[in-house]
C-alpha cells in the first residue's frame, strides 16, 4: 500500500520548545488516520509541516508522494487542507465561497461549476448554496469549509478538529459526510480531535502525541485491547498521559 503520509524524524522547535520531536508515521493511502493527545501536544505543529505550511527544523516528510520542503507546490496540489479556525467569508453566499477557492487551485474555468456542484453533493450543501454564509449553522459552516478544499480533488484531507464547538447532531452530520466521500473517492483522511469516539468510529489507525512524541499508534481496536477487556480509547489515553482528555 503506497504512503499518503510518511515521516522520518520530522521535527520542529519554536527556540528551545520541541514541539514535534523526531515523528516518524506512515500512513497508507485511501485510510482515515488521527492524531490524538492533549492541548499542546504538537498535533497542529506536525499538520501545518505536512502542508508546506511550516517548514520543519529537522527530518523529513513525503505527502502524496512528494516532499515537504523540496516539492512544496506539489504537495499543495495534492492535498486539501481545513484549518482549526472558521475561515468562510460570511458575506458571501456558500457557492461564492467554493468559487474563490476553485480559482485559487485554478481549476479550469468549463470545469469549475460541475466541481462546485460535485463538492456542494458530497456536504449536502446544495439547497443553501445560494444562501449567505451568516445565515449557516456552526456544522454547515464546517462542512462548507471541508466542500472548499474539495473542489481540488484532494488525494490527501488534512481536517485539524473538524468537528470542535459542534453540537452532537452536527458532528455526526459532517461525519457522515465525510465518510461518504472517503468512500466515493477513497481519499485519505488525515484528522486531530479530542473526540475519542469519533477517532474509534471512524478511523482506520491512530497516533497519541504527548510533548512532540509519538506514544502509541496502532488501529484503536488494537490499542483499547492491548489495556484489556472493556477498555475505551479515552482509558488509552489516560494511560499515556496520564490525563482525562478534555
Ligand atoms: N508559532 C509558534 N511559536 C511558538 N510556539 C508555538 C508556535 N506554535 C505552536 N507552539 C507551541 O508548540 C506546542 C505545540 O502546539 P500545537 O498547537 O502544535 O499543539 P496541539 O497538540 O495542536 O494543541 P491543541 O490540541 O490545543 O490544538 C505548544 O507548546 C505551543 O505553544
Amino acid at each position: 500500500m503506497p504512503a499518503a503520509v510518511e515521516t522520518k524524524d520530522l521535527t520542529r522547535s519554536f527556540g528551545a520548545l520541541t514541539a514535534v520531536d523526531h515523528v516518524d508515521l506512515f500512513v497508507p493511502h485511501g485510510s482515515i488516520f488521527a492524531l490524538l493527545g492533549p492541548n499542546g501536544a504538537g498535533k497542529t505543529t506536525l499538520m501545518r509541516m505536512l502542508t508546506t505550511l511550516l517548514p520543519p527544523s529537522g527530518g523529513q516528510a513525503k505527502v502524496a508522494g512528494y516532499d515537504v520542503v523540496r516539492e512544496a507546490s506539489l504537495v499543495r496540489q495534492h492535498i486539501g487542507y481545513v484549518p482549526q479556525a472558521l475561515s468562510a467569508d460570511p458575506d458571501l453566499t456558500g457557492y461564492e465561497n467554493l468559487l474563490i477557492f476553485a480559482k485559487l487551485y485554478r481549476v479550469p474555468a468549463p470545469i469549475r461549476r460541475a466541481r462546485i456542484d460535485e463538492a456542494l453533493h458530497f456536504m449536502g450543501l446544495e439547497e443553501a448554496a445560494a444562501t449567505l454564509v451568516r445565515h449557516y449553522s456552526g456544522g454547515m459552516t464546517r462542512r462548507l469549509e471541508i466542500a472548499q478544499s474539495l473542489v481540488n480533488r484532494p488525494q490527501v484531507l488534512f481536517l485539524d478538529e473538524p468537528t470542535v464547538g459542534l453540537d452532537p447532531t452536527a458532528r455526526h452530520n459532517v461525519w457522515e459526510h465525510v465518510r461518504a466521500l472517503w468512500q466515493q473517492w477513497e481519499t485519505t483522511i488525515f484528522m486531530t480531535t479530542h473526540y475519542m469516539e469519533e477517532a474509534e468510529a471512524l478511523c482506520h489507525a491512530v497516533a497519541f502525541v504527548h510533548q512532540g512524541r509519538i506514544v502509541e499508534s496502532g488501529s484503536p481496536q488494537a490499542l483499547k485491547a492491548r489495556l484489556g477487556e472493556g477498555a475505551t480509547l479515552d482509558d488509552v489515553f489516560l494511560s499515556i498521559t496520564g490525563e482525562r482528555n478534555g
